[in-house]
C-alpha cells in the first residue's frame, strides 16, 4: 500500500497548484480510475451550471424506453418496460427487493445489454450512441462502491469534471470552481483532503454525488441514493436533485426504497413488481393504499395514504383499553399501544379528523362520527358497548369542544362500571388521584 500524499497547498483561494508532481500522479491515477467510476461526458464542455440546459422544441421526451427487457445472461428478469421521461422530470422507481428497479437503470445506463425493446436518447437508441457522445449526456449514480486507491474525495468530484478536459485531466479554473460549488452543494467540502475509501457509506454517497452534480449532466440516474443517508442528508439529497430537475432541466430517473421521501419528491412514479411494470402515474395516483399494499404484498401493516407512511398494523387479541382521543392528541398514545403490543378501541373521533386517520389503521375498532356533526346517540351507544370490555380509559384531549361534548358521557360511564380512567398527558389515573 503507498503512502498517502497529501495535496500541495492551494494557490489563489481555492484553484489548486496544477504543475505540482504529487497531483498529477494523482490525477494520473484518477484518470485510470475514470474508466471504473463510468465518468459520463456531460453535452456541452462549455455548458455553464447556471445555465438551464434548453428542452427539445417539439417536447418530445428526452428518454424513451419502449418494450424494453433486461436480464443477465440472456436470461430476461424484467420485460414490458415503457416510459418516457421529459427534462425537468424526476422519476422514480419503486417496488420490493428483486423487482428488477436496478436491472433497468443498469440497461439505460448501458452497463447492461437490451435483451429486447428500445430505449432511446434524444430520439436515438442509446446502443448507436459513441460512448464518448453518450457519456456527455447522462450521469450515474449506482450501489456498488468503486474501489479506488489513494484518491481524496476531491479527486472523485474533479473526475467528474474530466470529461471537460484534456486526456492529462488538467481541469482549468472554471472546472476547479464547479468542483467547489458541487462540493458545497453536496455538503463534502470538509471531506475534501480525507481518503475516500475511508469514509462512511453516507458520506462516499454524498461525495458521489457531488460528482455527479460537478458532471452537469442532461440526464442523472441513481440506483437508491439514499440508501445510507441520515435523514437530513435525504432530505437535502431529494432537495438538490428537483433543484437540478427544475432549475437545470435535468431529467432524473432513479429508484428509491423511502415510500415517503417518493412520494414528496418525484413526478412520475413507476412501480415494478415481478420484472414488470405493475403500474405507473403521478404520486397522488400511485401513493394509494390498495396500490402500495399491493405492491409489496403488505399482509401485517398497511400503507397510510393521508401520512404516506407505513403502519405495522394492529396487535392481536381483545382490546382492554379504549382511548378517547381527537385533534392529533391520541397519535403518540396509539403507536405507544402498539408498541407493547396492546389493543385497543378509539373513539369517539370525527371522521377526517387525523386521530381518526390512524385509529382506523390501528386500533381494533375506531368509533367515528361524521365530519362537524356532533356526536349522535347510535354512535355514543356503540362506544359504551366496547367500553364496558374495558380494563381502562385512557383520555387524550385536555377538554372536550362543542362537538365531541358528548366524550365526557363516556367518562363517566367508564367511571360508573369501576373502569380506571387515565389522562394520556400525565399517565396516572385520574380515579387514584
Ligand atoms: N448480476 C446478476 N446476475 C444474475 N441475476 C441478477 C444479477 N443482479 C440481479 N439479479 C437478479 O435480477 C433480479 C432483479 O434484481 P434487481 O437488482 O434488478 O432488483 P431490485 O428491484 O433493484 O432489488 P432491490 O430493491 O433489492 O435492490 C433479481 O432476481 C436478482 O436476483
Amino acid at each position: 500500500m503507498g503512502k498517502f500524499v497529501p495535496r500541495p497547498k492551494t494557490l489563489g483561494g481555492d484553484i489548486p497548484c496544477l504543475d505540482s508532481p504529487e497531483l498529477a500522479r494523482k490525477r494520473q491515477k484518477a484518470l485510470s480510475a475514470r474508466a471504473e467510476l463510468r465518468v459520463e461526458r456531460p453535452l456541452r464542455a462549455e455548458s455553464n451550471l447556471e445555465t438551464p440546459v434548453e428542452t427539445q422544441a417539439d417536447g418530445a421526451p428526452l428518454f424513451r424506453i419502449s418494450d424494453l427487457s433486461a436480464g443477465y445472461d440472456k436470461k430476461v428478469v424484467v420485460e414490458g418496460v415503457d416510459l418516457e421521461v421529459r427534462a425537468g422530470d424526476v422519476v422514480a422507481l419503486i417496488g420490493p427487493n428483486g423487482s428488477g428497479k436496478s436491472t433497468i437503470l443498469k440497461t439505460i445506463t448501458r452497463h447492461l445489454a437490451p435483451l429486447a425493446g428500445a430505449v432511446e436518447l434524444d430520439g436515438r437508441e442509446i446502443s448507436r450512441w459513441k460512448t464518448a457522445e453518450f457519456a456527455r449526456n447522462l450521469a450515474v449514480m449506482l450501489t456498488d462502491r468503486p474501489q479506488t486507491e489513494l484518491l481524496t474525495c476531491r479527486d472523485i468530484v474533479e473526475a467528474g469534471r474530466h470529461p471537460y478536459t484534456g486526456r492529462m485531466g488538467t481541469l482549468s479554473p472554471d472546472d476547479h470552481s464547479r468542483v467547489d460549488e458541487a462540493m458545497k452543494t453536496a455538503h463534502v467540502e470538509e471531506l475534501a483532503e480525507r481518503d475516500f475509501m475511508q469514509i462512511s457509506d453516507g458520506q462516499r454517497q454524498r461525495v458521489m454525488l457531488a460528482r455527479a452534480i460537478a458532471q452537469d449532466p442532461r440526464v442523472l440516474v441513481l440506483d437508491e441514493p439514499t440508501s445510507y443517508l441520515d435523514i437530513r442528508y435525504q432530505i437535502d439529497l431529494l432537495r438538490i436533485l428537483r433543484h437540478l430537475a427544475k432549475s437545470r432541466n435535468v431529467a432524473v430517473i432513479m429508484s428509491i426504497h423511502e415510500l415517503e421521501l417518493a412520494q414528496k419528491s418525484a413526478d412520475k412514479v413507476i412501480c415494478v413488481k415481478d420484472g414488470r411494470v405493475f403500474r405507473a402515474g403521478a404520486p397522488e395516483d400511485i401513493f394509494t393504499r390498495e396500490t402500495i399494499d399491493e405492491l409489496y404484498g403488505l399482509q401485517h401493516g398497511t400503507f397510510n395514504e393521508r401520512f404516506g407512511s407505513v403502519e405495522i398494523g394492529r396487535p392481536h387479541g381483545n382490546a382492554h383499553t379504549f382511548v378517547i382521543a381527537g385533534a392529533g392528541t391520541g397519535s403518540a398514545v396509539f403507536r405507544q399501544l402498539i408498541r407493547q403490543g396492546k389493543a385497543f378501541y378509539a373513539g369517539v373521533l370525527h371522521e377526517g379528523d387525523i386521530d381518526c386517520e390512524l385509529a382506523r389503521d390501528l386500533a381494533a375498532e375506531c368509533v367515528a362520527e361524521r365530519a362537524f356533526e356532533p356526536i349522535g346517540d347510535k354512535t355514543i351507544a356503540r362506544a359504551k358497548e366496547l367500553l364496558v370490555h374495558c380494563a381502562r380509559l385512557i383520555v387524550c384531549p385536555a377538554a372536550f369542544g362543542t362537538i365531541n361534548a358528548r366524550n365526557a358521557e363516556l367518562v363517566e360511564f367508564a367511571r360508573s362500571h369501576g373502569i380506571e380512567v387515565m389522562r394520556a398527558c400525565e399517565g396516572a389515573s385520574e380515579d387514584s388521584q
